[in-house]
């Protein structure tokens, strides 16, 4: 796979004009737009459609879908066309398998979320997760990525510093998308993320793809940095 096609840059905007900006500015410079919480609560469906049928391309709907089955299975079967992948919490694991068959089925590739990325082995232990799952979180990573398998997903979300062991323990075709990217260059060095690594790193343990919206978004030239991310994806590939 070229490399800018391993780059998702998430559509982070207040209001769908900022949004259309971006795709505008970034459309020939990453692989997928992804839209999360704050655009669609924004916008809603309606809004996606329009702008998928616009910019002439699928997008990620990373709404991280948590519920009980039949309300997660409802929820799914309501998707909408532009939609190419989405996210879900699998702590449930195969009772899920239906609905992430189901919407599988329909061409749109469900991964699990595993552990956020803004979250390290600290907070799992304020959490309350077992000590032997919490710090560092590979295992609880590892845990629910065997519980997003058990639930048909075509993959998880982690961060990269979790790729490698997620690919050797669920295969090379098991999707691993990874977020928490902070190149060596970027502007936002401390922020929420936690569990970060730079492109480079991330690919080099074998992430799939990329998720980059800070560093690309906060850049005096996004356009320049989009360009910086998918030079390092390509010379880590080689
Ligand atoms: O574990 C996760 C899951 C999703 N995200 C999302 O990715 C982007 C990251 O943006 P940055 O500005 O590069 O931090 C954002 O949309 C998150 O909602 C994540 O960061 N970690």
């Amino acid at each position: 796979m070229e490399a800018k096609k391993r780059l998702i840059f998430p559509l982070d905007a207040p209001d769908g004009k900022q949004a259309r900006q971006l795709i505008r500015l970034l459309q020939n410079e990453v692989g997928l737009f992804k839209v999360g919480l704050e655009l669609f609560v924004a916008e809603g469906p309606q809004f996606f459609r329009t702008m998928a049928a616009e910019a002439g391309t699928d997008f990620f709907l990373d709404l991280k879908f948590h519920d009980i089955p039949e309300t997660m299975s409802r929820a799914l079967k309501n998707l909408f066309s532009g939609v190419a992948l989405t996210t879900i919490h699998c702590d449930q694991g195969a009772r899920l398998l239906r609905a992430v068959q189901e919407t599988q089925d329909r061409g749109i590739n469900v991964l699990g979320v595993t552990v956020l990325t803004s979250i390290d082995g600290k907070d799992l232990l304020a959490a309350g997760i077992d000590p032997r799952y919490a710090n560092p979180p590979r295992e609880l990573v590892l845990l629910r990525a065997g519980l997003a398998k058990a639930a048909g997903c075509s993959g998880v979300v982690c961060s990269g510093q979790e790729a490698q062991v997620v690919k050797e323990r669920f295969g090379s075709d098991f999707i691993v998308v990874c977020p928490g990217i902070r190149p060596e260059w970027s502007v936002a060095p401390e922020d929420d993320q936690k569990r970060i690594m730079t492109p480079s790193e991330a690919i080099k343990a074998g992430a799939d793809y990329i998720v980059v919206g800070r560093p690309i978004r906060l850049a005096a030239d996004s356009v320049a940095a989009a360009r910086m991310v998918v030079a390092e994806i390509a010379a880590a590939l080689q």
